[in-house]
Formats: C-alpha cells, sequence, structure tokens
C-alpha cells in the first residue's frame, strides 16, 4: 500500500472571502483537509470527488501515517483509507484514469475546521462557539476546494451514507459541475426512523454529564454520550439478521459502563466495543453537528425548488447509479427505489441495483467485489 498525505487548502481569512452559512452568518477562516490519488490529466476533465460517511475522514486511500494537527484521533482505524479496496489502478475509481479527490467535511476534526479547531480569535477550541451549519455549507466548501485545484467540471461524484446525500446536493445545486453520479445506501429524503436514530444519539452527547454545551476540550470529554451515540447507530449499519452472527461468542463486562446490568449476551458486549471503540478517532462536537445537519437535510429546501419537477428539471444531462444493499437498515432499500423512481419520472437517467449482502448497510466499506465492475461499467460508460 503506497503512502500518502493529506494536504490543507484554507479560505475565508479575510472578512468578505468567508463562508456564507446556511443558518445565518458568515464564518472563517475555513481549513479542508483533503487527499487525492492519481493525476489530473491535461484537460482537467477527469476529477471525480468522493464523499465520505458519517465517521470517515479525507484518507481514502493508500496508508497515512499521520495528519499533522490531529495526531491524537489518528489512530491505526484510520491510517489505512477507508476505501482502498475501491481506489486505485484497476479498482472501481481507476487512478491510472481518474484524479480522485476527497475531503474532510467542514465541522470535521481530521484537519478540516470543526469544533476541536482552535479558534484564532481565542485561542482555544471554538466548542460550543462553533456555528451551526448545513449540507450547503459542507457542499459548499468543497466547491471552494474544486476551484482551488482549478477543476470547472468533474467527471464524476460518488458517496455512500451520509456521503451520498451530499453528493446529491451537490449534484442538484451545481448541475453543470458533474453528469455522473454514483450513490450507495442513501436516501432522497430522511425518513422518520432515521430522524428519530439520529435524534437519540444527540440526546445521547447532550446529556453526558462531561458534555458542558461543547466545551469540554479542557476537562473529560463526554465519553459515555458519544459511545452510546455510536451503539445506537452502529446497530443500523450492520445486519440484523447477522448481528448476533457478528459478535464473537464471548462477553467482555466494562464495569465502568454498567452498575446494576451485567452484561450478558455477545451481542452487547460487542455493541459496548463498537462504541468505545470510536472515543480513539473521533470527536463529540463533531459527531453532533453531522448528526444535525444529516437530520436537517432537505433537498428541495436547500436548492430552493418547489417540487421534484424543479428540483431535477436542470438535471436532465446527469446519470445516476444508484445502490441499494438488501441488508441496510440504515437507509432501507425501498428509499433508494423511491430515488431511482423519482429520477427517472422526472426524465433522468437512472440506473438502480440491488447487492445482496449478510453485512448490512457498512457493506459499502467491506465488500468492493460487490460494487467494484458496476461503478468500473457505469464510470466507463461514454
Ligand atoms: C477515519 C477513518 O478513516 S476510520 C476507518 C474507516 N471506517 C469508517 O469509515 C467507518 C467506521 N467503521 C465501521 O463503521 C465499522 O467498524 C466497519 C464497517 C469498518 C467494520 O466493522 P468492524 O468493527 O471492523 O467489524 P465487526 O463488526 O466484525 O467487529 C469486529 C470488532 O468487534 C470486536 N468484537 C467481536 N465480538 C465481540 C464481543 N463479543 N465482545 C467484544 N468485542 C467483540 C472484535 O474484537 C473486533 O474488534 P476490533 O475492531 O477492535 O479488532
Ligand atoms: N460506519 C459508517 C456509518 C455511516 O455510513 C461510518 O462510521 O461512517
Amino acid at each position: 500500500m503506497s503512502e500518502v498525505e493529506t494536504r490543507f487548502f484554507t479560505f475565508g481569512e479575510e472578512a468578505g472571502d468567508r463562508l456564507e452559512l446556511q443558518p445565518g452568518g458568515r464564518f472563517g477562516p475555513v481549513t479542508l483537509a483533503y487527499e487525492t490519488y492519481g493525476e489530473l490529466n491535461a484537460d482537467r476533465s477527469n476529477a471525480v470527488l468522493l464523499f465520505h460517511a458519517l465517521t470517515g475522514s479525507q484518507h481514502a486511500a493508500g496508508f497515512n501515517p499521520s495528519v499533522p494537527g490531529v495526531e491524537s484521533l489518528w489512530n491505526h482505524e484510520c491510517r489505512q483509507g477507508w476505501w482502498d479496496d475501491f481506489i486505485g489502478p484497476g479498482r472501481a475509481l481507476d487512478t491510472d484514469r481518474f484524479f480522485v479527490i476527497c475531503a474532510n467535511y467542514f465541522g470535521g476534526c481530521y484537519g478540516s475546521t470543526g469544533p476541536s479547531s482552535l479558534n484564532p480569535e481565542t485561542g482555544k477550541p471554538y466548542g460550543s462557539a462553533f456555528p451551526k451549519f448545513g449540507a450547503n455549507d459542507i457542499v459548499n466548501t468543497q466547491v471552494r476546494l474544486l476551484n482551488h485545484l482549478g477543476i470547472e467540471r468533474l467527471y464524476a461524484a460518488a458517496g455512500a451514507s451520509l456521503g451520498g446525500l451530499l453528493t446529491q446536493n451537490l449534484a442538484v445545486r451545481f448541475p453543470e459541475l458533474c453528469e455522473r453520479f454514483v450513490l450507495l445506501g442513501c436516501a432522497l429524503e430522511i425518513s422518520t426512523l432515521t430522524r428519530a436514530h439520529n435524534f437519540e444519539q444527540i440526546l445521547a452527547i447532550e446529556n453526558d454529564p462531561n458534555f458542558n454545551e461543547g466545551d469540554y476540550y479542557g476537562g473529560p470529554s463526554p465519553e459515555r454520550g458519544l459511545a452510546l451515540a455510536r451503539i445506537i447507530g452502529h446497530k443500523t449499519y450492520v445486519s440484523l439478521s447477522t448481528i448476533e452472527e457478528r459478535a464473537r461468542d464471548e462477553c467482555i463486562q466494562r464495569d465502568e459502563e454498567l452498575s446494576w446490568y451485567q452484561v450478558r449476551r455477545p451481542l452487547e458486549s460487542y455493541l459496548l466495543h463498537q462504541g468505545r471503540k470510536l472515543l480513539s478517532r473521533f470527536d463529540a462536537n463533531t459527531y453532533l453537528h453531522l448528526m444535525a445537519a444529516w437530520s436537517d437535510y432537505d433537498l428541495l429546501r436547500d436548492a430552493e425548488r418547489e417540487s421534484y419537477g424543479d428540483l431535477f428539471a436542470p438535471c436532465r444531462h446527469q446519470r445516476y447509479m444508484i445502490f441499494s444493499i438488501d441488508s441496510d437498515v440504515c437507509f432501507y432499500p425501498e428509499e433508494q427505489e423511491k430515488m431511482h423512481h423519482t429520477l427517472v419520472k422526472h426524465r433522468v437517467a437512472s440506473e438502480h441495483l440491488t447487492v445482496h449482502s449478510d453485512r448490512g448497510h457498512d457493506s459499502f466499506l467491506l465488500e468492493p467485489d460487490l460494487y467494484t465492475h458496476h461503478i468500473r461499467r457505469f464510470l466507463e460508460s461514454g
């Protein structure tokens, strides 16, 4: 695996150049941490923008031993690119042909400006002073990065889960920027069940006694809250019918988590492990902000359109490849079906594929063989 490094792009140091936030106000400076793989061709026509999922990062491929400024969170899980099996010569995003760009989101904790970044005005982490933001802000900062890289048109954009939602925001708000979109395990609209799951995760963090309204950087972190949030989320990232098999047949009691109840089942032990595992590589404030942006996702409002007819009218030159995972209980297959039918109804070309997996939603991170030949075919088609 080749070694890669994260680069940084900063804008908004001058008042007039600041990011105009969706909920209101302006913010700057903004740094985005990003990585690229492959070579940008002479006419700058081979760029593919990749959006990561909730706790992913800019580091999608190769091996990155460390990222300046975020060493404390950059653990062994982060060092291997989260889509390494999908990016490289001959892979789904073929770096012999494409120039792949992936950036950590605005609000993130892997080197992009987020709540744990130092506020230049105070010299302390922003914490509760970090502004609320929405999907448009995440996408707008990525478009600023493309401008910085001199890329006026993308060959394709791709994303899974939260990344798929943001890819679609890009598609409808910047319809001339890109024609081809690969969307995996995402939706056109946020379901009631997803909003409820996300709210539970927000409550878990907010109710941690160490949360302190987000100003916890000088003291203990809201670790229990973040771990509980991860547990609530994680059960939707695996297949419900195979989650008990995924857990090793062993119970590891964690006394610090519980006082009355005793962990009795491998499933419970596995979930506790998954919750705790996130603590060493993620920031609770970033988690909250991304949950809030996810729950508040609204394509029509964000693109300032009244109907799907209006929304997709400027998108008729676009083409989509949409993946469902049959065991996905985070974004159910019906949600991608609705997305596909809505696109087709409004005369936007869309191909909908359902892959069979026992791994659930996170199949898109784990099973490249289910996706690679379809993505290659789609990207190679004229
Ligand atoms: C910033 C980054 O780039 S992070 C890397 C990229 N990752 C992402 O983007 C998504 C984050 N990761 C995930 O969502 C998931 O962890 C996945 C999809 C990658 C895979 O899940 P995994 O946790 O690796 O697999 P799985 O669900 O089989 O669980 C295995 C873990 O559970 C532990 N486990 C299994 N059974 C039990 C049990 N009964 N009790 C306690 N622990 C258990 C295993 O020991 C193993 O622990 P380890 O990961 O610390 O070695
Ligand atoms: N496992 C994914 C979940 C959302 O797809 C992540 O942590 O980013």
